[in-house]
């Protein structure tokens, strides 16, 4: 039989050391991820499609998803003894939880939010970082290397919990009694690939050394990379990451010229982060298209970051033609 993802927890913990604290968060977060997965399940029967009628720190509109999806996060970590602070997407600042925790939260409660009202896959992403001391926006500011865990969930045909607490990426499944069971273990993405995921609508924005990349890419057999690609976009990054994860792939969401105050569209904290912990848990990389994205020293909670992860041969192909171009991340 399939193990459950708590005794799981269990024998991962007494195997690898790992503190009993932690443990309980990640069963936080799993049922919290059930209980939104129920709601997910029954769209309009559970009054979840649709604008929520605000707007969040980013200036995006939210839907009613992203804020149902962050009060149950926020509620559930707060009655956790060991979370001392949450930072979410949908909240301008941190939130405060339990003075003793040792452990900070920070989420995207709802990933893919354009996918909600058209039933196509949509997610959850979290990491947790240490914490000691007084909380402050400085505690949170720590490099995605520091995460002692991160994982996803992802709403689609199937409800999966994606997670790694640094030892190995794990995938569970809910089955018909609400239980996450292991269904993959020590996940590995193939180095090399012939699959990428970009939103092609933005090429004109890219900057001269992405346009070089997928120009190459679009050129198939007969140009430089030797061998055709298929592309992908599904817009929810919890999903590109997924089937990354099982069949290799890269996936990017780069800076462009827009707005150049803005470092791409993803953010750092609690989508760039998190995913890069699993890709590279799961012997991928994961660069800003000039350095690695876990060692980046962040400067704020909503934070932006260019994203290139995936397959180790093409993310590094990808990075070192734009560092060879000199231009900045
Ligand atoms: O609108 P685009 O350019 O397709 O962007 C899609 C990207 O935006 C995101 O939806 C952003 O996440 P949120 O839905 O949490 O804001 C990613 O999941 C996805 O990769
Ligand atoms: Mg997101
Ligand atoms: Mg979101």
């Amino acid at each position: 039989m399939a193990q459950t993802l708590s005794a799981f927890l269990q024998e991962h913990a007494a195997a690898h050391h790992i503190d009993a604290g932690l443990i309980d968060v990640m069963n936080t977060l799993a049922a919290s991820c059930v209980a939104i997965s129920d709601k997910v399940r029954l769209g309009d029967l559970a009054g979840i499609i649709g604008e929520a009628g605000s707007d969040n720190v980013q200036g995006e509109h939210q839907k009613k998803l992203d804020v149902i999806a962050n009060d149950m996060l926020i509620s559930a970590l707060q009655n956790n003894p060991h979370v001392a602070g949450l930072a979410s997407e949908e909240e301008d600042e941190f939130v405060a939880a339990n003075q003793d925790g040792q452990y900070l939260v920070l989420f995207d409660p709802l990933d893919g939010s354009s996918n909600i009202d058209v039933n196509i896959s949509i997610g959850t992403i979290f990491s947790i970082l240490p914490h000691q001391g007084e909380l402050s926006t400085a505690s949170f500011l720590q490099a995605g290397n520091q995460q002692v865990a991160s994982g996803y969930a992802l709403y689609g045909p199937q409800t999966l919990f994606v997670l790694t607490l640094r030892h190995g990426v794990f995938v569970f499944t809910l089955n018909a009694d609400e239980e996450f069971v292991m269904t993959r273990e020590h996940n590995h993405i193939a180095a090399a690939t012939k699959e990428f995921a970009i939103n092609m609508s933005n090429q004109r924005h890219w900057q001269s050394a992405m346009q070089d990349c997928i120009a190459e890419l679009l050129q198939g057999k007969e140009g430089v990379r030797g061998k055709d690609y298929n592309m992908r976009w599904v817009a929810s990054m919890v999903a590109e990451v997924h089937r990354i994860l099982m069949r290799g792939g890269v996936f990017m969401y780069p800076k462009d010229k827009r707005d150049p105050s803005k470092a791409g569209k993803l953010r750092l904290m609690y989508e760039a982060n998190p995913m890069s912990l699993i890709v590279s848990q799961a012997g991928g990389l994961s660069t800003n298209a000039h350095q690695a994205i876990l060692d980046i020293q962040p400067e704020g909670l909503h934070q932006r970051v260019s994203v290139v992860l995936g397959s180790s041969e093409e993310v590094t192909y990808i990075t070192d033609k734009h560092i060879a171009t000199g231009m900045q991340a």
